[in-house]
């Protein structure tokens, strides 16, 4: 009969741990296992796909556990810190071997989504940020940290959109919240889902008073101080290598919220999530990590101040010019390691022998990068150069103190090169050499005695001793020689300065392991005193790699260096979208210009589907994105003022915040824009209204058009599909036609890719459907359709038109349905919008079928009475062309 069993010590020494951690996983060091019981084991085992077994297995109660051995234990944190749980090591504090007690242990680190630094999150070219919010009368305390490269920053925010906005761009995997968070942040923060931390208060830590030195905003200093309370909490170790907080001003930045980051592809393709066909992978010629780290923050954050963005145009335009000395910094620059990294794992102290010879090697080309700019000879990189500080006393002190090719465990000896410590090299000695040296301490006893036969042995009882004959016992000289045994033909002794060398022989290994630990982590804060000069280097490195990437990107895509002009004019010719082109290859791509004078605001597109109206749009937006980051653009020439924002309505977005329909996400992001656009902001709209039925959409297109060509008076390009829409120009004088250009030839759609001045004269939706491949049948049906609609002046209307403005109508633009049904009251015969559709006679509607009303059987009256009914004023023209194509399927049945 199985027993209930009683906890034993050790159990009960795990639950007080594990209650102070209810939230993590909780390993725990038996020998040489971590393990873990009751929840955490089964959950565990499942995730970790380990053996679940248990503790009392006979017992009515036995204990879930499973474990994994400790030399393995990175690879099963890191799975878990990746699926967002959090990790607590609980080592043991003490040899189990010393003590006869239950053996101490504790937590010495909480690894937590945010602070992981070694696992998969730690992917050498991605930031991993921990990020922290602190609320105050409705406004917030923003900052983020990256824990392996000690890099922190943060910022007042005033709206949870900022807030969601920051976290979003950052791809922050877990945040911290101070206890003055309000239920309504956290509520609006839940759809994030990332892991939300709890720091309740402020440790007094020196990292603390270190970090907030140099902020003045009280929000700042409290969120920060927030921040690295919880780091200090959970690492249990000095944060040396976190930096002084940076304070940031989000609007420092041309902005680019993530809606637009996703819509533009910057660094993730929106359909696979992944980096190909992104702007990142365009520019992408980075050869450090840090460089690669630090041109996705570029590519998110470009500038908005002409001479910042001017000063890195110079120095992409040196490197351009000079080939070969770009090659060779390129060549440098792959030889050096993760600088940044590598600082925060001295800081840390979890770096290894084999990291310290990355870092002397990496710290050795730095000299020769220098000698190359020097050789450039240009004013424009002295303060690069002098941002290269070579640090050499590091290099030295490693290229001294650590051999070439050291262990990867920091106890395991092999770290220490010969001749740093003299004792060390005793001890190398005594275990290479302690045969040698006994030998000559033999010859040398010999000669001193006048003992021919004296030899040196060794027995497990006492050791190393010296062997005197009976005969020659006289001849040794007083006091030194110690007797030990005595034999029947001969008598041991032993010498101090015998047992000193057996002292180091037997202990040589051990001792020299322990020795070259400790010399090591001398050394190791030895460079930490250096960490921020390590950081500063990482930094100038990492510039001079982006920088780099431009130009290599630039000359290889023959990009030009765009102007700058203070009045509000758009100047590109033969422009291109970078990513298309290189995806389709240059021969196919047609280049297109974008002229919008000072005048001009609102560039409203028409052209078949396909045709490359977003294409178009997007190009504008990279190209812009791009100057502003320094780099050059994709054009034969450009000239363009400085935009403060970029607002995006691209296509059918997939929503990351919550389940909103594509219509209103629509209507979320041309808010957005409308509300926070300046006559310094570009706007892109595209196909704005066709998530609606067709008059909804139209209004609302008309009316947002005219609402930023009145009051936002931003650069805008705006696509659709609404034809009637491009009468419009005829009234708004800052906003032009333009269409791209495609031909009919032999009844097949040839797109030109062009654009073209003016508007589109046909939409050609019937061709596209039928490139997409759908029935014949449909399509000739549809043809049809289109044909009688055309007829009745349905469709277009004639070119130039005079057409009201919807503020003529109605003051209200927000309300657009209202003012549609104004349109419509006041002037039906010139509305760009189609008149209201009166029900037909059914004997003509019923021609499209080629029927008679006393002929028809009770199926077709049915049909007839559905498209009688049918309330068109609802329905998309997708949704028209479903319901047609179901009736003629239905006619065409046989009963
Ligand atoms: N300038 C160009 N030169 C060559 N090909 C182009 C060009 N612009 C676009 N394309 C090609 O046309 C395809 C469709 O372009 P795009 O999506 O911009 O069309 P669209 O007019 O916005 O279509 P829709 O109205 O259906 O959204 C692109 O994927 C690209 O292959």
């Amino acid at each position: 009969m199985p027993q209930k069993t009683k906890r034993t010590p050790m159990m009960e020494q795990y639950m007080e741990v594990k209650n102070q951690y209810p939230d993590a996983f909780l390993f725990y060091r038996l020998g040489d296992f971590y393990e873990m019981f009751y929840d955490d084991a089964v959950k565990g085992s499942q995730i970790l796909e380990l053996t679940l077994t248990s503790r009392n297995r006979n017992a009515t109660d036995p204990i879930p556990m499973c474990g994994v051995p400790h030399h393995a234990v990175q690879n099963y944190i890191d799975i878990l810190v990746d699926q967002g749980y959090k990790v607590a090591i609980c080592e043991q504090m003490e040899d189990p071997k010393l003590t006869k007690d239950m053996v101490k242990r504790e937590v010495i680190q909480l690894v937590t989504p945010g602070t992981l630094i070694d696992g998969h999150a730690g992917e050498a070219k991605e930031n991993n940020y921990l990020t922290a919010i602190y609320e105050e009368d409705g406004r917030y305390g923003f900052a983020y940290a990256d824990l392996s490269t000690g890099e922190l920053k943060t910022a007042e925010l005033t709206t949870t959109a900022d807030l969601l906005n920051e976290m979003l761009s950052l791809r922050t995997k877990e945040v911290v919240l101070a206890p003055s968070v309000t239920q309504n942040t956290l509520d609006e923060l839940q759809s994030l889902k990332i892991l939300f931390s709890h720091q309740e208060q402020i440790e007094e830590k020196s990292e603390v008073a270190y970090t907030t030195q140099d902020l003045h905003s009280q929000l700042e200093i409290t969120v920060v101080s927030y921040l690295v309370s919880y780091l200090s909490v959970t690492q249990k170790r000095a944060l040396a290598h976190i930096q002084k907080a940076v304070a940031y001003e989000p609007a420092y930045f041309l902005k680019l919220d993530h809606r637009v980051q996703r819509n533009l592809e910057l660094l993730e393709n929106s359909r696979t999530n992944k980096k190909s066909g992104t702007l990142l992978w365009l520019l992408d010629k980075t050869k450090t990590a840090m460089g690669g780290r630090l041109l996705k923050q570029w590519i998110t954050r470009p500038l908005l101040k002409q001479n910042e963005i001017v000063e890195r145009q110079n120095i992409v335009q040196i490197l351009l010019d000079n080939y070969f000395e770009r090659s060779g910094l390129q060549e440098e620059l792959s030889q050096v390691y993760d600088l940044e990294r590598l600082a925060g794992r001295v800081a840390f102290g979890n770096v290894n022998g084999r990291d310290l010879i990355q870092l002397m090697t990496s710290l050795e080309h730095i000299p020769q990068i220098k000698y190359i700019l020097e050789q450039l000879n240009d004013g424009q990189l002295d303060s690069l150069l002098a941002e290269l500080d070579p640090v050499e006393d590091v290099a030295d002190l490693i290229e001294t103190a650590i051999v070439p090719e050291p262990s990867l465990s920091v106890t395991d000896g092999n770290l220490i090169q010969a001749g740093y410590n003299q004792e060390l090299d005793q001890y190398k000695d005594a275990m290479n050499n302690g045969q040698q040296w006994l030998a000559e301490l033999e010859a040398q006893e010999r000669e001193a005695t006048g003992i021919h036969n004296l030899k040196i042995g060794y027995n497990k009882v006492f050791g190393y001793y010296i062997e005197v004959s009976k005969g020659n016992i006289a001849k040794l000289p007083e006091g030194r020689y110690e007797r030990k045994q005595t034999l029947v033909n001969a008598e041991r002794f032993i010498t101090p300065e015998l047992k000193e060398k057996e002292a180091m022989i037997l202990g040589a290994q051990t001792k020299a392991a322990d020795l070259e630990y400790r010399l090591f982590t001398e050394i190791r804060e030895q460079i930490k005193d250096r960490i921020l000069r390590l950081q500063n280097l990482a930094a100038a490195v990492a510039k001079l790699d982006v920088l780099q990437s431009f130009a290599v990107v630039s000359e290889d895509g023959h990009f030009v260096r765009p102007k700058f002009v203070k009045d509000h004019q758009i100047s590109i010719q033969g422009g291109w979208h970078p990513v298309v082109q290189k995806v389709m290859g240059k021969q196919s791509y047609v280049p297109n210009d974008v002229e919008m004078p000072k005048d001009l605001e609102i560039l409203l597109i028409t052209g078949p589907n396909m045709s490359g109206k977003s294409t178009y749009m997007r190009q504008l937006a990279l190209t812009v994105i791009m100057a502003q980051m320094g780099c050059f653009v994709p054009a034969q020439s450009a000239t363009m003022p400085l935009f403060d924002q970029i607002f995006t309505r691209i296509g059918a977005a997939d929503d990351l915040i919550s389940g909103e329909s594509t219509f209103m996400v629509e209507m979320m992001e041309a808010n957005l824009a409308l509300k926070n656009a300046t006559p310094q902001s570009l706007l892109l709209f595209d196909e704005i209204g066709r998530g609606t039925a067709t008059y909804d959409g139209m209004a609302l297109a008309q009316a947002i058009i005219e609402y930023v060509h009145d009051k936002v008076q931003a650069k805008t390009l705006f696509s659709t599909h609404y034809h009637e829409l491009t009468a419009l120009e005829n009234n708004l004088p800052h906003l032009k036609n333009i269409h791209v250009g495609a031909v009919e030839k032999d009844g097949e759609l040839v797109f030109l890719h062009k654009i073209q001045a003016g508007p589109a004269d046909r939409s050609y939706g019937v061709h596209v459907a039928k490139l997409a491949g759908l029935p014949a049948s449909l399509l000739s049906n549809a043809s049809q359709i289109l044909a009688k609609l055309e007829q009745a002046g349905q469709s277009l209307p004639p070119s130039g038109a005079e057409v009201p403005k919807t503020s003529e109508i109605s003051e209200s633009t927000s309300q657009a349905s209202e003012a549609v049904q104004e349109v419509q009251e006041v002037k039906p015969a010139a509305s760009p919008l189609p008149e209201q559709v009166e029900a037909e006679p059914v004997d003509e509607q019923l021609s499209l079928f080629g029927e008679t009303e006393s002929k028809l059987n009770k199926k077709q009256s049915k049909i007839v009475q559905e498209i009688q009914n049918a309330n068109l004023m609802a329905m998309t023209p997708m949704d028209v062309m479903n319901a047609v194509y179901k009736w003629q399927s239905r006619l065409n049945q046989k009963k």
